[in-house]
């Protein structure tokens, strides 16, 4: 029997439709992927399974019987549970303050009664994690163990995973998988939206691709490629390999010595760092997430102040930031103001301190063909965009400029198929020009096939720096996780 059925779903915001006429069937018990590029609509249909949007036409059911949710309150109250990828949680909080906060209507609140249920699900579930903790103590995959627990709490039966994996390490992602395979063993259905088709083909039962709002395949994963699966998500020939040409390395452009940089607690993050970066080059920096990286490339793009050491940097710098809606972004402004953040005095935007609209409206325009922004125009306020053409928004304004170096850090994270590609086609071309690049990523492959040279960051520390073309991924996992072995579940020495 289908847990799930969705019956000819719309949702439009304005004239634009986000969601055309959607049906798909979920069996009780199985895991299904939700795929689709950036933009396809999958956020907005997981918004309406879970009650936070309401459908302008169509129907779901669940168990064959018709329901509606005015909220989200509904969708919860009838065993829907929906895992963010921003996480919803009170970091001030325990775990078990987190799990219970809202479900409580009784005054007199046992909390070491609460910590013992709580205690017992996760060892049920096999979700391994400290009730008493403080959120804020916990690694990303922890934080994420406890949204899982918060709707087995209140009794999902149905959980939606919207890009679970995109902030995980891997030893993270192996263990999430398997937390996933067992609650579905136990009778849950499961969404998984991903944009790595690697853990669909691995995890997911069956998908459903969604093309521009519309369903475009509804198959099971054992019948379908990677390759076909991109194909129908972007609805072209698209090829996963990268071809990087041969380029000489030019005069450095980066230096860096002996540096020290602190975190906001004033704890040492980065710690005696010394390298150069030639123009031409892709210096990769693999680590485990938490290891000093955003420390790191904050000091060199000047947003962060460094203890001791030495940085030499060329002036024009891209940079791309980890965290895009705190610091890539003012989400309240639109996608041309978004552009034009970093050269709005200058010429042609500004002229005699009056902003030139007809010059920023024309730069917004190409920028977005350029790099593929899709949004109804360019004056529409960045945070109605999906997660991924948020992160095109920013991608447009760093490496428009020529910039001599580029520190680009998790560049490609919340992006599909088709625009991870373009990112790194478009930032080997950025090399063959001559620009250096930093590139920091937590996805070794992605690391390996980039860079000319890797470094491997290890609490806050350059282990080694490899030739990526002799490098081994067993090397550098090794490396990453301290070099010692016997140490491969190591979530980092911060959770940041
Ligand atoms: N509140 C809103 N107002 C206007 N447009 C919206 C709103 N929410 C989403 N959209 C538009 O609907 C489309 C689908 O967005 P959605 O977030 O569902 O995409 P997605 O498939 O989840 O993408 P991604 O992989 O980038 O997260 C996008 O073009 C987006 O700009």
């Amino acid at each position: 029997m289908s847990y799930l059925r969705l019956e000819k779903i719309t949702k439009r915001f304005g004239s634009f439709i986000a969601n055309d006429n959607i049906s798909l069937s979920i069996e009780t018990g199985k895991i299904h992927a939700i795929l689709g590029e950036n933009g396809a609509g999958k956020t907005t249909l997981m918004n309406i399974i879970s009650g936070l949007y309401q459908p302008d036409e169509g129907q779901i059911y669940l168990e064959d019987k018709a329901v509606n949710f005015a909220s989200s309150k509904g969708a919860i109250n009838q065993g829907i549970g929906m895992i963010h990828q921003h996480f919803m949680l009170v970091p001030q909080l325990t775990v078990t303050e987190n799990i219970i906060l809202g479900t409580e209507k009784s005054w007199r609140l046992n909390l070491r009664q609460k910590q013992q249920e709580i205690t017992a699900l996760s060892q049920a579930y096999k979700l391994e994690i400290d009730p008493s903790m403080r959120v804020a103590d916990l690694p990303v995959g922890a934080q994420q163990r406890v949204e899982i627990l918060k709707v087995l709490y209140r009794q999902a039966k149905l959980l939606i995973l919207d890009e679970p994996t995109a902030v995980l390490t891997p030893p993270e992602v192996k263990s999430l998988i398997a937390i996933l395979r067992q609650l579905a063993a136990a009778g849950n259905t499961i969404i998984f939206i991903s944009h790595k088709l690697d853990e669909v083909m691995n995890l997911c039962d069956t998908v459903t691709v969604l093309r521009r709002g519309k369903v475009v395949a509804n198959t099971n994963t054992k019948e379908a490629t990677p390759q076909q699966l991109a194909e129908l998500m972007v609805g072209r020939e698209v090829d996963l390999q990268l071809n990087k040409s041969a380029v000489s390395p030019g005069k450095v452009v980066l230096s860096v010595q002996n540096l020290q940089v602190v975190d906001e607690r004033n704890i040492t993050a980065v710690r005696d760092v010394s390298f150069q970066l030639r123009a031409g080059e892709i210096l990769g920096i693999a680590g485990v997430d938490g290891n000093g990286q955003r420390e790191l490339a904050d000091a060199i793009t000047n947003l962060q102040s460094v203890k001791s050491g030495k940085i030499d940097a060329v002036k024009n710098i891209g940079y791309i930031p980890e965290d895009r809606q705190k610091i890539g972004l003012v989400l309240q402004f639109s996608i041309a103001q978004n552009l034009i953040l970093k050269a709005f005095k200058k010429l042609p935007f500004s002229r005699r301190f009056l902003l030139q609209k007809e010059a920023i409206k024309n730069h917004a325009k190409s920028a977005m063909q350029e790099f593929d922004i899709r949004a109804t125009g360019e004056d529409v306020k960045v945070n109605q965009l999906s997660g991924g053409n948020q992160q095109k928004v920013v991608l447009a304004r760093e490496l428009t400029g020529e910039p001599l170096l580029i520190v680009a850090m998790q560049p490609t994270r919340g992006l599909d198929v088709g625009a991870t590609q373009a990112v790194h086609s478009r930032l080997l071309a950025e090399r063959k020009r001559g620009a250096a690049i930093l590139y920091i990523s937590t996805e070794l492959e992605e690391v390996m096939a980039m860079s000319d040279r890797i470094a491997v960051i290890y609490r806050g520390e350059f282990l080694d720096i490899l030739d990526a073309a002799t490098a081994t991924v067993e090397e550098i996992g090794l490396l990453m996780a301290g070099g010692r072995g016997g140490q491969g579940g190591d979530e980092g020495s911060n959770n940041s």
